[in-house]
C-alpha cells in the first residue's frame, strides 16, 4: 500500500531531526533526490554535459532544495540557471550554487515574461517556488513567471516536492501551476499528490527517503493507494468446492427502457468480475436485451429471489423500474446485505447507511447529494466545488450518510465512513465515455456479492492493510475502482493507446483479475 500524509504530518516528523541539529543533513538528501531524477529524465533525451537547467527558487527550504540539486547537477557538467523569486533565498544553497558555476538572475516587478522565454527552451525546469510551508498559490510576478512559463510548454518540469500552487494537504489548486512531468517528493508521498486536481498537476510521483519513513509508518495515512499486490491479495477466489450459490449471486435493478444499455453492461460487467449468479430485474423488454447478452443471468420481473449483494440504480427511470429499485433497498436494509447504489438509487438513501452500502456518484452526483442531506447547511454546493475539493467532499459525504462512497473521477476516491480514504488511479481518460460507470457498478456489485459473506473473518487478505473491519467495504471499492481503472488502461494499450468503449472495458475485466491474481502467486483455481 502507497500511504501519503499531509504536510503537516511530515513536518511534524521532522521536527525532532531538526531539532537534533540534522535540517542540513535532511535538505542534503532532498537536493541529492532530486538532482539524481532530474539527471536521468535529462539522460533519457540528451548528455547531461552542456544540457542546460533552469530552478525557479523561492525563499524557503523549498528553494533550498532546488539551489542545492542545481548546484550538484551544476557540477556535472550542465549550464545551470537560478531564477530567485525573493531578496531573501536560503544562503547556503544560494552559496553552493555560485560556487559551481551557476547563473543567477532576479525576479522583478516587469520582468517575469522576459524571464521565462529565457529560460523555456532548457532542457529542465525545477520548480522550487513553494514546499509544504505555503500559504495559497503564487502571487505576483512568481504567479506571472508560473503563467508565461505554461503558456510556453516547457520540455520538462521538475517539481521539487510539490507543485507550487498545490495545496499539500488537499491537492487543491491555487492556479497559476506550472504542471510538472515528475515530482520528486520527499520523505513520503504528500496527499494533495494522491487526489484531483493536484495529482493532475503532479506528473509520476517520486518519492525521496531523506530519514524519516520509519517514524512516518506511526502515523494515519492521509490517503491509501493500494498496490497490484494489495489488490491481488484481497480479489475473491472460489475454493475448489465452490457452486454458484456459494460464489455470490449478485441481485440487480438497473437500466430502464429509456437506458436499456445500463442494465445490459452492469449485468454482463458482474459474470465477468465472477458472480456466481447474476439475477436481474426489470421490464421485459430490457430482461430480454439483457439475457441475449448475457444467456448466465435470470431475469425476474419484479423481486429476484436469494442474493448476497445488490446493484441499484444505474440507469434506473420512471415510476415503475424505480419502485423496484426502492423495493429492493428495503429488503438489502432488512437483511443487512452490501449494495452498491448508483444514479437514480442515490435519491433512495435511508437515514443513516450501513458502510456496506456503497454509493458511486460522479462529481455531480455528489453535489446533489450533499445538497439533499439537512447536514449540509444553507450554502449550495455545486459540482465545480467537488471537483476543486473532492478529498473534502467525498469524506463530507461518507461522514453525513454513513455510507462507503466512491467517488469517480480520473483519480478515483473512497472515502469510509470513519474517514479512511483510498485513491486509485490506474485508468485513461479514454474511460471517460459512455456506460463506463455502468461497469464499474456491475464489477464492485460482483466483488461484494462474492465477499459478502467472508469479509469481516478473511483476517488474511487484508493484513497489512492496518484497517478496521468496517473500512474493508472501502478497500474492496477501492480494488473495484483499481480493476475497472487497469481494464481500461488494457483495453486502449491493446489499441495503441486508441479510444476504448465501455464494453472493452469491460471485456478485458477477466484478464486483468487474472494477471492480478497471477502476480500474488495464488494457484489458479
Ligand atoms: N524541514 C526540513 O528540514 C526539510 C524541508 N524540506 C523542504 O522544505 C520545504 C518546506 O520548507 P519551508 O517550511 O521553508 O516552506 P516553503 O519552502 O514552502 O516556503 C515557505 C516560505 O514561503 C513563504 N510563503 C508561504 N506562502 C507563500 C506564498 N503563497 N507566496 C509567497 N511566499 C509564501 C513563507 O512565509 C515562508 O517563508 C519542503 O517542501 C521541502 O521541499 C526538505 O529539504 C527536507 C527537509
Ligand atoms: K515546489
Amino acid at each position: 500500500m502507497i500511504s501519503a500524509f499531509t504536510g503537516q504530518q511530515i513536518r511534524d516528523t521532522e521536527q525532532p531531526l531538526l531539532d537534533a541539529g540534522e535540517g542540513a543533513v535532511l535538505m542534503q538528501r532532498a537536493a541529492y533526490g532530486l538532482a539524481q531524477a532530474v539527471a536521468r529524465e535529462v539522460k533519457t533525451r540528451r548528455t547531461l554535459a552542456g544540457a542546460s537547467v533552469t530552478v525557479l527558487a523561492g525563499k524557503g527550504n523549498n528553494g533550498g532544495d532546488g539551489l542545492f540539486a542545481a548546484a550538484l547537477l551544476a557540477r556535472r557538467g550542465m549550464r545551470a540557471t537560478a531564477v530567485l523569486a525573493a531578496a531573501e533565498v536560503h544562503q547556503q544553497a544560494l552559496a553552493a550554487f555560485a560556487a559551481a558555476g551557476g547563473r543567477t538572475l532576479y525576479l522583478e516587478p516587469g520582468n517575469a515574461e522576459e524571464l521565462a522565454v529565457l529560460c523555456a527552451g532548457d532542457d529542465a525546469i525545477i520548480d522550487a517556488l513553494l514546499g509544504t510551508g505555503a500559504r495559497g498559490g503564487l502571487r505576483g510576478p512568481s504567479a506571472e513567471l508560473v503563467a508565461s512559463l505554461q503558456e510556453l510548454r516547457p520540455r520538462l518540469v521538475v517539481a521539487c516536492d510539490l507543485p507550487s500552487g498545490l495545496d499539500a494537504n488537499t491537492g487543491e489548486v491555487h492556479w497559476p501551476v506550472l504542471e510538472a512531468d515528475v515530482t520528486v517528493t520527499f520523505g513520503g508521498v504528500k496527499a494533495g499528490l494522491m487526489t484531483d486536481p493536484g495529482e493532475g498537476c503532479a506528473g509520476r510521483v517520486h518519492v525521496v527517503e531523506i530519514g524519516i519513513e520509519e517514524s512516518l509508518e506511526s502515523q494515519q495515512p492521509e490517503l491509501r493507494r493500494l498496490t497490484s499486490r494489495d489488490v491481488g491479495a484481497v480479489l475473491p477466489h472460489p475454493g475448489r468446492r465452490a457452486h454458484k450459490y456459494s460464489r455470490g449471486v449478485l441481485g440487480v435493478v438497473a437500466g430502464s427502457v429509456r437506458f436499456a444499455g445500463a442494465a445490459v453492461l452492469g449485468v454482463h460487467a458482474a459474470a465477468l468480475a465472477g458472480a456466481g449468479m447474476v439475477r436481474y430485474a426489470g421490464p421485459q423488454t430490457v430482461g430480454q436485451l439483457v439475457l441475449a447478452q448475457t444467456p448466465e443471468a435470470l431475469w425476474e420481473p419484479d423481486e429476484p429471489g436469494r442474493v448476497q449483494a445488490w446493484l441499484l440504480g444505474s440507469g434506473v427511470d420512471g415510476k415503475e423500474q424505480l419502485a423496484r429499485a426502492k423495493d429492493a433497498a428495503a429488503a438489502a436494509l432488512a437483511a443487512d446485505l452490501p449494495v452498491v447504489v448508483d444514479a437514480g438509487a442515490l435519491s433512495l438513501l435511508p437515514e443513516r447507511c450501513p458502510p456496506h452500502w456503497i454509493l458511486t456518484p460522479h462529481a455531480g452526483e455528489l453535489a446533489t447529494l450533499l445538497d439533499s442531506l439537512p447536514s449540509t447547511g444553507e450554502v449550495a454546493v455545486t459540482r465545480d466545488d467537488v471537483e476543486s475539493r473532492p478529498l473534502h467532499f467525498v469524506r463530507q459525504a461518507a461522514e453525513q450518510t454513513g455510507a462507503t462512497v466512491l467517488l469517480k473521477g480520473a483519480t478515483t476516491l473512497v472515502a469510509s465512513p470513519s474517514g479512511v480514504v483510498f485513491s486509485q488511479s490506474e485508468g485513461t481518460a479514454w474511460m471517460a465515455t459512455a456506460g463506463s460507470g455502468d461497469v464499474l457498478g456491475g464489477v464492485l456489485g460482483a466483488l461484494l456479492a462474492q465477499c459478502a459473506e467472508t469479509i469481516k473473518d478473511d483476517d488474511g487478505a487484508y493484513a497489512g492493510l492496518g484497517l478496521d473491519v468496517a473500512d474493508r467495504w472501502a478497500a474492496l471499492a477501492a480494488v473495484a475502482a483499481s480493476v475497472h481503472g487497469r481494464a481500461g488502461s488494457a483495453a486502449s494499450a491493446e489499441l495503441a493507446g486508441g479510444p476504448i468503449t465501455a464494453s472493452a472495458i469491460m471485456a478485458a475485466v477477466p484478464r486483468v483479475l487474472g494477471s492480478l491474481n497471477a502476480e500474488c502467486d495464488r494457484p489458479r483455481p
